[in-house]
């Protein structure tokens, strides 16, 4: 689906993304390290925000395999690779169904076309509430987007992105800033994407990224140290000296989910 071959991006002295081989199959996979350990960067470079120094980045659709590595951020959303969060547009005085909507319209093929647009504005909006309801805030449809929590901004970012009929969902962060209560809405939310697309996951909280990924990428000063299921990497003496030493399931610890208060959007994920 998504692979990179040697992807190795220096900021003057210093190596952020280090030599990376990495493939990401039709799985969940979840990219952890510590803090400056080079996951933004690598995402960064997944989607043409940053130039590699050295390395490929490649994209799988349709049984082919495109070379992306040069590709603009623009570039490589519409060739489906979409990222949740960072990049995403919501425009804060549109409605929640709106924002979706014009995703929606924005990536048809039809989209240079106004009047061709205009006919097939039902089934854009037909979608995108089954886009709303697929992440949980179907009843939010109408507010307006600049209202709602931190947690049910997260859900209509990946709406947003799953209107761009992605090859492969990057999750940056879905946890950001949500309130404790909503961290069981925004999980079912991954699982439930994961369910019909290849996703990688970055993720401080270690109970999310244990509970749901299918397998456990650990970055350590720009390099892979550990490569495979959650509970082997878990075990891994070098990623629990490097990153998770004292991680227990369940003894979540992580500051980003108690950070904000996150009224409750009042619906769960479908
Ligand atoms: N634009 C930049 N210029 C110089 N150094 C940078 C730049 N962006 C990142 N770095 C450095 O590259 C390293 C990797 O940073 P990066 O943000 O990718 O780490 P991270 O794993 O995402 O960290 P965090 O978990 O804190 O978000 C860090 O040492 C950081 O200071």
């Amino acid at each position: 689906m998504l692979r990179t071959q040697g992807l190795t991006r220096e900021f003057g002295g210093l190596t952020a993304v280090d030599s990376v081989d990495f493939e990401l199959d039709t799985e969940l996979c979840s990219l952890i390290g510590p803090n400056g350990a080079g996951k933004t960067t690598f995402f960064n470079l997944l989607t043409g925000t940053l130039s590699p120094t050295e390395g490929t980045v490649e994209l799988q659709r349709d049984g082919r395999w495109e070379n992306i590595t040069d590709a603009s951020p623009h570039e490589t959303a519409s060739k489906g690779l979409h990222r949740s969060y960072q990049v995403t547009n919501v425009f804060p005085n549109s409605t929640v169904l709106e924002n979706v909507r014009v995703a929606e319209q924005a990536h048809s093929d039809d989209a240079t076309t106004f009047w061709r647009n205009v006919d097939h504005y039902d089934e854009f909006t037909e979608r995108a509430h089954e886009l709303l309801d697929r992440v949980g805030l179907a009843r939010r449809a109408q507010d307006i987007a600049s209202t709602l929590s931190h947690g049910a901004k997260r859900k209509l970012e990946v709406a947003i992105a799953l209107a761009g009929d992605p090859a492969v969902l990057l999750l940056d962060e879905p946890n950001a800033g949500v309130s404790s209560e909503s961290v069981d809405e925004i999980r079912d939310l991954i699982e439930a994407v994961a369910e019909d697309y290849p996703v990688l996951l970055v993720e401080h909280n270690m109970d999310i990224v244990m509970g749901v990924s299918d397998r456990v990428v650990v970055l350590h000063q720009g390099a892979v140290i550990a490569d495979g299921p959650p509970a082997e990497v878990q075990a891994n003496p070098d990623v629990q000296s490097a990153y998770l030493g004292g991680y227990e399931p369940g003894s979540l610890n992580d500051e980003s989910t108690a950070a904000e208060s996150d009224p409750d959007s009042g619906e769960g994920t479908a």
